[in-house]
């Protein structure tokens, strides 16, 4: 935890958590404790260094990730491991305690159904866990919970079609049980033009979108998630401070940007937090939250995130009121949900003065 004048607000400051990937949540002793449960040999797993030996293993393995290639193939093994939909409820109430304990009030979770359905896991098995743990955690904890099925780049077109018609199908888009639309996996496998079919059918039911894009890509891709895929939000695209015009398109189309600091240093994007773009984005007005990404695969959580930003930037009490406030405004929730959270905000923001005298 960090040691800076304003950790203790950074702690009480109820949070929105808008890119977390709930297979990124899958610590070690989870992924350990899920094979024993379904009879997996995480020996005979298709690697040459033999992270899988055990749990200090593959958390040590995990501290050398050398791109977003080789991350990726951690997460996919990793996801193997979830067969039922005990798994999945498993992994994500465990995250929703966590996220509980760090004072998030609002998360949306992006989860694969490719990478369960290509392994022969049913859509149904994996939206009954999510589902589950939902319903526990909204009951036990104050806070509310949206999913988002995510398109995986490397799958192709044809897969992600799949994907979509299938929580079309299901229903879920209409009856809100998913909030919208995201797209993660390689960036660079494909341009994001390359899928606009499914984002054109989504955008024309009126569902939300969202796209990693400008983490791995350039500035274009992050314009062409805008232009071509028309999301409403961007996920990463700390790329965008580099391109003026499209900082200001950012601004004025008051598109959310889910920031994840320690995710972008520890897959080598950028050198140091320094490099996010925290200032500029504050300076030019343009939305952003502060994630996590893969909690569980970078050892850091949210807090740690805010710590490490608050650190390396050393922010005001308004930067951060700011920051808490348009995290609210970005959120796919109810107006009646927003306005419960800012006064929330507002009301850990006045006492925090109070408390300083300030
Ligand atoms: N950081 C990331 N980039 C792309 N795809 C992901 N899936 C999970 N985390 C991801
Ligand atoms: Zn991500």
């Amino acid at each position: 935890m960090c040691k800076d004048k304003l950790h203790e607000l950074l702690v009480t400051l109820p949070k929105c958590e808008h890119h977390i990937h709930i297979e990124g949540a899958l610590t070690p002793h989870l992924l350990f404790k899920l094979a024993a449960r379904n009879n997996i040999d995480l020996t005979s797993i298709d690697d040459h260094d033999g992270p899988y030996a055990n749990e200090e293993q593959l958390q040590a393995r995990y501290g050398s990730f050398t791109s977003l290639t080789d991350f990726i193939r951690y997460f996919s093994f990793g996801s193997t491991v979830l067969i039922t939909a005990e798994d999945f409820e498993e992994l994500a109430y465990t995250y929703f305690v966590k996220a509980h304990e760090q004072n998030v009030k609002h998360a949306e979770v992006f989860f694969d159904p490719q990478a369960h359905t290509s392994r022969g896991i049913t859509y149904s098995t994996v939206l009954q866990g999510l589902s589950r743990a939902k319903q526990r955690a909204q009951g036990d904890f104050d806070i509310s919970i949206a999913y988002i099925p995510c398109i995986l780049r490397h799958h192709g077109l044809q897969s992600a079609t799949r994907m979509f018609q299938e929580v079309t199908d299901a229903g879920h888009f209409a009856e809100n049980t998913v909030a919208g639309l995201g797209m993660a996996g390689d960036e660079l496998v494909h341009p994001p033009e390359y899928f606009k079919p499914v984002f054109d059918a989504a955008r024309s039911a009126g569902i939300r979108c969202t796209a990693h894009v400008g983490q791995a890509g350039p500035a274009t891709f992050v314009s062409s998630a805008i232009e071509n895929l028309r999301t409403g939000r961007v996920d990463h695209a700390w790329i965008a401070k580099t391109d003026s015009q499209l900082m200001q398109r950012l601004a004025e189309t008051n598109t959310l940007v889910t920031l994840c600091p320690i995710s972008n240093v520890t897959l080598g994007f950028i050198g140091s937090i320094a490099e996010a773009p925290i200032r500029e984005f504050l300076d030019r007005g343009v939305r952003f939250s502060v994630n996590s990404d893969d909690p569980a695969y970078f050892g850091k959580y949210v807090q740690e995130n805010f710590c490490a930003v608050q650190e390396a930037f050393n922010l005001s009490a308004s930067d951060w009121s700011t920051i808490a406030i348009n995290a609210v405004e970005g959120s796919w929730c109810s107006d009646e949900r927003k306005k419960v959270l800012k006064q929330q905000v507002a009301a850990v923001i006045s006492r925090w003065h109070a408390a300083q005298g300030t």
